[in-house]
């Protein structure tokens, strides 16, 4: 696969808008480093006056002045460097959160099925490790670029003072440094990209293999699932090979031309020093500032590198935000705002749909006018566009052509949250948190008092058994509600939709995978629960059914509606259980 390549700077154009970074505390931490480098030159250059005023004539009453001042300057320069560096991290951990939300933001628009390329382990490798890199990329690089850039000029302008030769030969080095890091910089940035999508696959292993434990142990494929894990760990291991093969060639290589400039400094300072062009100490400053200068060209190389390298992560994470979103235009003028109370009338005009890059319809040309508070019951063979038809209400996708009305106001006018608040939907896995069972029912409602909830739970058939857990409401549903069986999460799945007001619903196989049992304790409260509602009942389960007003049935992109044979919502209101 093709991946879109950008240069470190459009990667630093495309990410640094995103976040709004405190550029004071930036440009402050910058000017703080670049002073701390200043005052470590400031010292260097006083080794040479030591050496030449103090210990070459043997005058400890010339000391005191010279040491007095490096000590000034070193607790300024180690005030400044403590106070630059502390500011230049938070920066960067301000914009770490910030990308970290604000991609994450972006996730939470796009429709569902559209995440489901990526993988969630793969989602989770790019929402921390590239996240990360991208800021050393777009916060923190800067701030290096600037005090090694800085830095590297001080000791450079202080160098030539001393001796512009020595100097000259010193920086005929860094064009060597500079197309040297250019070079490993591409070969490490096709290795990180290697890299990442190799983490991002085995962290979606990981997670798939995991979640399906209870299959891996009980069909005995523990083996196979080592096997998997095993050969993605062995390419990300090659590799993070690769990484290192690199990074260990680029050190020693910057340290052998450090040493052949150094050589080639003493020699000429031993040639300068026998005409009588420098001193001991002008050398031995000089050496210093040697010392001082390499570092930083060294930094400017591994930034280049690291850039270079940071990019990789940058592609991933545009990906991310390229996924396109669910559209939410303003409001269309010409649809005016729902009337409220939103009474549920849905109508379909003549509604088609394909999925993205699938060129055969899903839907067809369906016309549907389903009047406030019908069951309507949504059969037909699998594949067939059934669950199509309620993403397509809630606004996860749009129609190709034809327009879907909610009490006469076109959805695609109206904004997604506003369409979604009136539509409760009730999928088919309970999709619990791992926090208590409260905090799973309120999740329909945070705001809702406790007699609601438990009133909620009690019509949902809920209260009987969560009032016999060991904390009640504030039991721990477990991880996806491990900590309750599938009846049970589904009543509380129940319980939660029963806390929303919303007077549209679609319920998803509410009782796939449920035994009779199962079944018919929750028959009474689906019932309670699509009293009053229009209810686009997804199921194959003929006892549903029956109990539907209409019945729509999908086949080949187009519905027909017939009318059960046994009329349903007769009789009685089931009684919820007593609290
Ligand atoms: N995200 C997607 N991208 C591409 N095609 C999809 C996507 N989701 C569903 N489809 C296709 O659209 C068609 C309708 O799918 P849908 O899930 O609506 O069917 P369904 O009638 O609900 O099926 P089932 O009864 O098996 O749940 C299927 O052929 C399916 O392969």
């Amino acid at each position: 696969m093709r991946h879109a390549r950008i240069s470190p700077l459009a990667a630093f154009r495309t990410f640094w808008p995103l976040v709004s970074v405190n550029r004071a505390a930036v440009l402050v931490s910058a000017v703080l480093l670049v002073a701390a480098a200043g005052c470590d030159a400031g010292a260097i250059g006083i080794v040479g006056v030591l050496t030449d005023d103090v210990l070459t004539p043997g005058d400890l009453t010339a000391f005191w002045g010279p040491a007095a001042l490096w000590l000034g300057l070193a607790v300024a320069g180690a005030g400044a460097s403590a106070a630059g560096g502390y500011l230049a991290g938070w920066t960067s951990e301000h914009f770490l959160l910030g990308l970290r939300d604000r991609v994450f933001q972006h996730l939470q628009a796009v429709p569902p099925d559209a995440l489901d390329r990526f993988g969630t382990g793969d989602l989770v490798a790019r929402l921390t490790g590239d996240i990360e890199t991208v800021e050393s990329l777009v916060a923190s690089a800067p701030v290096e670029l600037i005090t090694s850039a800085a830095g590297a000029v001080v000791f450079a302008v202080a160098a030539f003072w001393t001796s512009w030769q020595l100097a000259l030969i010193t920086l005929s080095a860094a064009p060597l440094i500079w197309f040297g890091a250019r070079w490993f910089g591409t070969l490490m940035r096709s290795a990180t990209r290697a890299e990442r999508d190799s983490n991002g696959r085995l962290a979606t292993l990981l997670e798939e293999s995991l979640a399906n434990m209870p299959l891996v142990q009980a069909y005995g494929r523990q083996q196979a699932e080592r096997g998997k894990v095993h050969r993605e760990g062995r390419n990300w291991m090659r590799a993070g090979l690769r990484q290192i093969r690199l990074s260990s060639v680029y050190g020693p290589m910057g340290e052998l031309v450090e040493t052949v400039s150094v050589l080639a400094v003493i020699g000429a300072g031993a040639w300068q020093i026998s005409e009588h062009h420098l001193s001991v100490g002008g050398l031995l400053s000089f050496a210093a500032f040697l010392g001082y200068l390499h570092p930083k060209l060294q930094e400017l190389g591994e930034i280049v590198v690291s850039a270079s390298s940071a990019t990789a992560a940058c592609e991933r994470l545009i990906e991310v935000l390229r996924t396109g979103t669910v559209r939410d235009d303003a409001p269309r003028p010409d649809v005016p705002p729902l009337a409220e109370p939103v009474r549920g009338a849905i109508t379909f005009e003549d509604v088609g749909f394909s999925y993205p890059g699938s060129g055969d319809p899903v839907l067809d040309g369906v016309r549907l006018d389903i009047a406030p508070g019908l069951l309507v019951a949504v059969t037909g063979p699998s594949g067939t566009g059934k669950s199509t038809l309620g993403k397509l209400l809630l606004r996860f996708h749009e129609p190709s052509r034809g327009r879907i009305l909610l009490d006469g106001r076109d959805i695609a006018g109206l904004p997604v949250d506003e369409v979604r608040r009136h539509i409760t939907l009730l999928p088919q896995d309970s999709m619990l948190f791992d926090g208590t069972v409260r905090e799973n029912i309120l999740y329909g409602r945070p705001d809702a008092t406790d007699a609601d909830m438990i009133a909620a739970a009690v019509a949902a058939d809920a209260h009987g058994f969560v009032s016999t857990l060991p904390d009640g409401y504030d039991s721990p549903a477990g991880k996806r509600g491990n900590n309750l069986s599938g009846g049970q999460r589904r009543r509380i799945a129940l319980a939660r939709a029963m806390l929303r007001t919303a007077p549209v619903l679609i319920l998803d196989e509410p009782t796939a995978g449920l035994d009779d049992d199962s079944t018919a304790r929750i028959m009474a409260p689906l019932r309670r629960l699509t009293a009053g509602r229009t209810t686009f009942l997804i199921t194959h389960d003929l006892r549903l059914t029956a109990q539907a007003d209409l019945v729509l049935h999908l086949s080949d992109g187009t519905v027909t509606m017939t009318v059960p044979s046994l009329p349903a919502r007769t009789g009685p209101e089931p009684e919820p259980e007593a609290a």
